[in-house]
């Protein structure tokens, strides 16, 4: 028997007075899953998980999760944690008395010194809110947006403002999480890290989603890409290459491998180097630009 999903979002609604920000938006996201929640500006993510949290009444249509109203706070919030776009903590507590205390009111339990580890916070224990850095202060969020592995974890922007060991070692935490069977809940916009980390994702503009789906879904619907520059004196291409008018050319094929050994035995023929040569399969990126040409 399938089990139940973790969230049921069912024909939401969010208005703000007479402007429609979620029209009609329906998703579940099942246990263990990463679902992440991508789209342009604008496009409603933030409005579509305040209700998914709880933090925000659905104008119309049912949010359930762990098949619950998520504003009870009895049943749904000791089961999840959340890490917000911008923090919420007393300026005037420690790192440490943040984790304590965010710890205290989830009602989960777990190693303060281990979660300051894991966050590579340890050194700033005794340090006031107030004085951390703005990718301490993410840190910190994370740290208590995770606190007592919480079953399902919503992490709005996880990674902005981190620099890159930050960010592996939020994921390998994340990576963890998922190893305990958490849920997690994923918006961002560093496309490279929901295309390799996503089970599924759903792509949203204009309040609506424009593709859901796994990250094959989304992209085998484009072509793939050929990309390289060429010595201005070069012969004819033996296919068509659009210019990019900084010297290099683009290719999209739906037969890459062909495409490819053509262009690879032309370059031999006539002794051409193709330089900054990129072939793959379409990225998230070339997807999100389709939707502002569609
Ligand atoms: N409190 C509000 N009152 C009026 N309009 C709002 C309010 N909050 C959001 N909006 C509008 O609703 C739309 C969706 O906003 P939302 O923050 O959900 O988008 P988003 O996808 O999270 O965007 P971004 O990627 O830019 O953070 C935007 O056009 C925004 O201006």
């Amino acid at each position: 028997m399938p089990t139940q999903p973790v969230i049921e979002v069912e024909h939401l609604n969010v208005k703000y007075g007479d402007f429609h920000a979620v029209k009609d938006l329906s998703f579940h996201v099942g246990r263990g899953e990463l679902y992440a929640l991508l789209g342009t500006n604008g496009a409603g993510k933030t409005s579509t998980l305040e209700a998914v949290e709880g933090h925000r009444p659905a104008t119309s249509g049912t949010v359930r999760v762990f098949g619950s109203d998520p504003r009870d706070r009895r049943g749904v919030r000791p089961r999840t944690g959340i890490m917000l776009q911008e923090s919420g903590f007393s300026p005037d507590l420690t790192v440490r008395e943040s984790v304590r205390l965010i710890g205290r009111l989830s009602r989960r339990t777990d190693s303060v010194d281990r979660l300051l580890g894991v966050v590579d916070l340890t050194r700033k224990a005794g340090t006031k809110v107030s004085q951390l850095s703005g990718g301490e202060k993410r840190r910190l969020d994370f740290a208590t947006a995770v606190y007592g592995t919480p079953e399902l974890v919503f992490l709005d922007e996880p990674t902005t403002g981190l620099d890159i060991q930050s960010r592996d070692a939020l994921w390998e935490a994340v990576d963890r999480l998922r190893e305990d069977g958490s849920t997690v809940v994923l918006t961002t916009h560093y496309l490279e890290e929901a295309q390799q980390r996503a089970d599924r994702i759903g792509l949203m503009h204009q309040g609506v989603f424009h593709r859901e789906g796994t990250v094959s879904e989304l992209t085998r619907t484009l072509p793939a890409t050929v990309r390289f520059s060429l010595a201005p004196s070069a012969p004819a291409l033996p296919l068509p290459a659009v210019p990019q008018g900084d010297g290099s050319f683009l290719v999209e094929t739906t037969g890459l491998q062909d495409d490819l050994r053509a262009l690879l035995n032309w370059a031999h023929d006539h002794g051409a180097e193709l330089r900054d040569l990129q072939a793959g399969p379409t990225r998230l990126d070339d997807v999100f630009r389709a939707i502002g040409s569609e």
